[in-house]
């Protein structure tokens, strides 16, 4: 009995948590992205997935929202969701959202026993080697590319190239550590974008279901993207 008891404890202290980061301007969250983070967390039995707002996006426009209003909106999406975990560190921190650093910071919080994954869709992936310093995101974590209706990766571009390089598949993504990339089309496949969402609100017409009823409200009571 208490050879069974060393044999367990033994087994869950080798047991690495995995940890998955979906960054995203989130202006405003949505189903697309909450049905992708509930399903993921699902099907590759994580121990955590964090939605991370970013706070000044480096690579597009100036969101319609602040960034605290862009966090509480995430709030309210997953307030009753226990399983998805709202990471505000670029929020609190006032300036250009880099994802290296967050995930050199959660690193750094986590410990060397967490395996890290970036979850991205494959529309944010085809602009992937043209972020900072992305070499070294591959060296913190394993890319984890979602399938997204209407977006596909270019024939011979780098992202290709390097999706090919490190691709991996489920039994080799869970061997490693970093580095290795792992595409997947997730059940859902919700053809819903945050560009449509502020559309239809700018010209009078209504999202709901597109987005959860509580930020919905949020959207109405603040009167965004009007
Ligand atoms: N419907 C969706 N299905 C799968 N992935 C998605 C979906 N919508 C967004 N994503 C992914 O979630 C991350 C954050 O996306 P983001 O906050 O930019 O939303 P978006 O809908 O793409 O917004 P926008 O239309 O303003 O660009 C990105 O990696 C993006 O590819
Ligand atoms: O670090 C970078 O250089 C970088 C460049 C482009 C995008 N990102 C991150 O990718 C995530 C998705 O971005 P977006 O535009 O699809 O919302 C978000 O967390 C961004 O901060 C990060």
């Amino acid at each position: 009995m208490w050879c069974l008891v060393t044999d367990i404890s033994a087994n869950s202290l080798k047991k690495r948590k995995l940890v998955a980061v979906m960054g995203g301007t989130f202006d405003p969250v949505h189903h697309g992205h909450l049905r992708s983070a509930l399903e993921l967390k699902q099907l590759l039995n994580l121990d955590q997935l964090r939605l991370l707002p970013c706070h000044q996006p480096t690579h597009r426009g100036v969101p319609r929202t602040q960034a605290e209003q862009r966090l509480q909106m995430l709030r309210l999406a997953v307030a009753d969701e226990p399983s998805l975990y709202i990471d505000d560190r670029e929020i609190r921190l006032d300036q250009p959202s880099y994802s290296v650093y967050s995930l050199q910071s959660l690193k750094a919080e986590l410990g060397d026993s967490v395996t890290l994954f970036w979850v991205l869709g494959v529309d944010s992936f085809a602009s992937f080697t043209r972020w900072h310093r992305w070499q070294e995101i591959l060296q913190l974590a394993n890319l984890i590319i979602l399938t997204r209706p209407g977006f596909t990766l270019g024939e011979n571009t780098p992202e290709q190239k390097l999706w090919q390089a490190n691709r991996a598949d489920c039994a080799e993504l869970e061997k490693a550590d970093c580095g290795k990339i792992y595409a997947l089309q997730l059940p859902s496949q919700l053809e819903i974008s945050a560009t449509f969402i502020r559309d239809q609100l700018q010209q009078g017409c209504s999202v709901r279901y597109l987005l959860p009823d509580a930020v919905l409200n949020y959207i109405q009571q603040q009167q965004l993207y009007g």
